[in-house]
């Protein structure tokens, strides 16, 4: 006979109890680890041990639960773990509600210490100065191209890139009311004016359109006037008590940003190869023909594939250019330590901007 369901409900109950006896003594372990670590100095972030815990239960999980769920449920408890050993501060892009917040909770799951900044610039400087462990930065929209605040402030920093992740960014026309009538102002960060302009120029042609410094304080600013618009997420929205007058106006359904995450090389080393991996580089050449041919060849002699490749102007004046260079595998494979050894004794100026685990697409 089947189970009713008050009866069904008792057996989730009884189950619940033994997961939440389960999660707890999982808890007294990580506290334990967490004094071994105090004791030797060593981090508490371990990436590598957190992906090696989700693919061996991927790996032994029977269903019905698929593995994209697994793996969600347990970043969320081993976050929930991690902040018993020591809570991760991490800096993003402020005030609540913007993608760059959405990147840090995906990354680290939402056991962490929100550190929200004003600008890019606050960003790497709390990571950097010791005010947060982590930064969480954009670096590229799939429909803008680069974000070229965070690659000027990687060239300088001390801090380096130790993971990725992109977020499928939808762009909300966000207001007191839900009509898209009588807008007069329209305000977000320039990145989000530029990816939704096309629809901005259809259906708000007259309205002006104001850059400020993020999605989520345009939206805080458009709840204090009825006749003024934002565009962010629909977290910020909920934030800050908006409706939705116009859903997912960007012009690329497929809008995507990708972050980086950051800290200084003491907080955490250069991961482990983990089998799909990616090194950031910026270079520059000596001005002279062929010189960003030459440093190409290397990368084809030894079958490294790149999959970035941007330029910057130096700022000198002399027309010369920083090229941000992405390439795939790991510094100990051979093959590809040996093109960046190559690479380096062509360049003028070379820096690893960071080697990392390739984020989910
Ligand atoms: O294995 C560790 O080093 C732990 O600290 C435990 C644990 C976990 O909960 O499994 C927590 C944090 C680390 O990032 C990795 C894994």
């Amino acid at each position: 006979m089947k189970k009713d369901l008050a009866q069904l409900r008792l057996d989730i109950d009884a189950v619940d109890r033994q997961l939440l006896e389960l999660l707890n003594r999982r808890a007294a372990l990580a506290n334990e680890v967490g004094e071994l670590k105090r004791a030797e100095g060593s981090p508490v972030f371990r990436p590598e041990r957190e992906a090696e815990v989700i693919n061996n239960l991927q790996a032994a999980n029977a269903g019905p639960l698929n593995d994209r769920r697994l793996a969600g449920i347990w970043r969320e408890i081993m976050s929930a773990c991690r902040s018993l050993e020591a809570p991760q501060r991490v800096a993003y892009l402020g005030p609540a509600g913007t993608f760059s917040e959405q990147a840090a909770v995906q990354f680290f799951g939402s056991s962490i210490e929100h550190v929200p900044c004003v600008n890019f610039d606050e960003v790497f400087h709390a990571a950097s100065a010791g005010a947060a462990d982590f930064g969480v930065v954009p670096v590229e929209n799939s429909t803008e191209g680069v974000v070229t605040r965070s690659l000027d402030l990687l060239l300088h920093s001390p801090l380096h890139i130790v993971g990725e992740l992109s977020l499928l960014v939808r762009h909300h026309l966000l207001r007191l009311s839900n009509s898209t009538e009588g807008i007069e102002v329209v305000l977000a960060h320039p990145q989000a004016l530029a990816q939704c302009q096309g629809w901005l120029n259809k259906h708000l042609p007259q309205a002006e359109r104001r850059a400020v410094s993020s999605n989520a304080e345009g939206a805080r600013l458009a709840a204090g006037n009825p006749a003024w618009a934002g565009i962010a997420s629909e977290r910020a929205g909920a934030e800050f008590g908006l409706h939705v007058a116009a859903p997912a106006i960007q012009d690329d359904s497929f809008n995507r940003t990708r972050f980086a995450v950051v800290c200084l090389p003491q907080v955490l080393e250069a991961p482990q190869a983990s089998g799909r991996d990616c090194v950031s580089l910026v270079v520059s050449v000596p001005n002279r023909p062929g010189a960003v041919h030459d440093i190409l060849v290397p990368l084809k002699q030894h079958g490294v594939s790149m999959t970035r490749f941007e330029s910057r102007p130096a700022r000198s004046g002399q027309w010369e250019y920083y090229f941000y260079i992405d390439i795939e595998g790991h510094p100990s494979q051979p093959h590809v330590a040996q093109a960046l050894k190559d690479l380096q004794s062509l360049c003028a100026f070379y820096k690893v901007l960071g080697t990392y685990p390739v984020g989910e697409a």
